[in-house]
């Protein structure tokens, strides 16, 4: 495995330098990595031989190379239990991987088959408010690429801001504002290495068009038309849920549903071209306006249990569309 110490202030480390493990990246378990906890000092971006080993890995061990990757959200993990000749890997085993500490989010790579197509998920993401550094949270995504995967589908327990929104309804997303963005945070922060992409990458084109429409036209097939709606999310970075001042600041500034997630995901897989779709459940309605009504205040119990409540639909949506990818009619 090689090691890397990104605290050179610039240059991406491209060559296998034999130093060792002393960047921090260390997840504390069985690949006997020893480096100290993560200090903000430290540049997270994780040189491309990493990621390419952290592939080889997964591809080796799996024996096939992955076409699409899935990432599940909250309470979603089931998207990647109905994956078939699974082969699963404990992130814990998997050499610098970081691990999961949210609830909701098991830790397990899975990679098989679905509905004819290969497919990776993660059954766990890495959020910003765990303490991961964004490019750390969406490295998976790089790992996605290096392994084959052509096509990121992601999905998230989100609040419904726009008021048509109900719960368990299903936004597909067309868009983003980024949050964290504005605040001057990227997983695409630090040195570049075009060969993931572009030190500069457009994302007028984030989200698939064509995957959105054969979704809206299997959501009908499902009959769950009325459940379903093309909106825009954002990220904030958690893990408290939101002040009534900042969703209503919010939905002016044309946010549908808001969460924790996903936009950095989309970033890196748009930055190494990858074809994207994604989607919220709606696990609750956002209040936007001043009450003392404790039952409307969010609560990841809550999300969990429509995330529970709503997993059937949301397979089902994901299975179909895989299927018509693997047709090559989507
Ligand atoms: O991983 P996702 O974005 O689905 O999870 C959402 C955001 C927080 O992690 C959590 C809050 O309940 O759900
Ligand atoms: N930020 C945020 N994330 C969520 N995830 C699920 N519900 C919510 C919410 O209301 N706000």
């Amino acid at each position: 495995m090689t090691g890397y110490n990104n605290s050179n202030g610039g240059e991406v480390n491209t060559a296998s330098n034999g130093n060792g493990h002393s960047n921090g990246h260390s997840n504390g378990h069985s690949n006997g990595n020893k480096s100290a906890d993560y200090t903000a000092q430290e540049n997270p971006t994780y040189p491309y031989e990493v990621i390419q080993e952290i592939a080889d890995f997964i591809t080796k061990g799996a024996g096939v190379r992955p076409k699409i990757g899935i990432i599940c959200g909250s309470g979603l993990g089931s998207l990647a239990d109905i994956i078939q000749d699974a082969r699963i890997f404990e992130y814990e085993k998997i050499p610098n991987f970081p691990v999961s500490t949210v609830e909701g989010h098991a830790g397990k790579l899975v990679v098989g088959t679905l509905e004819g197509a290969t497919v990776m998920a993660m059954q766990g993401r890495f959020h910003f408010y765990e303490g991961y550094p964004l490019a750390k949270c969406s490295m998976p995504v790089r790992v996605m690429k290096l392994c084959g995967v052509e096509y990121l589908f992601a999905t998230n327990a989100a609040g419904g801001i726009n008021p048509r929104y109900g719960v368990g309804d299903i936004m597909l997303m067309h868009d983003h504002v980024n949050m964290l963005g504005f605040a001057g945070n990227s997983p695409l922060q630090g040195p570049n290495d075009p060969r993931f992409g572009p030190r500069f990458p457009a994302l007028t084109n984030s989200y698939n068009k064509d995957l959105i429409n054969k979704a809206i036209e299997i959501g009908k097939a499902m009959g769950i038309e009325s459940n379903i709606h093309v909106g825009v999310y954002s990220c904030l970075g958690g893990p408290n849920y939101e002040t009534i001042a900042e969703l209503k600041a919010l939905r002016m500034m044309g946010v549908d549903a808001v969460g924790m997630s996903t936009v950095h995901e989309v970033i890196t897989a748009r930055h190494c071209d990858m074809k994207v779709f994604a989607f919220s459940l709606i696990t609750n309605k956002c209040a936007t306006e001043y009450n003392d009504k404790k039952d409307e205040e969010p609560s990841h119990d809550e999300v969990m249990a429509v995330a529970k409540m709503r997993q059937k639909d949301c397979c089902e949506l994901v299975s179909r569309l895989i299927r018509e990818l693997a047709m090559g009619s989507a």
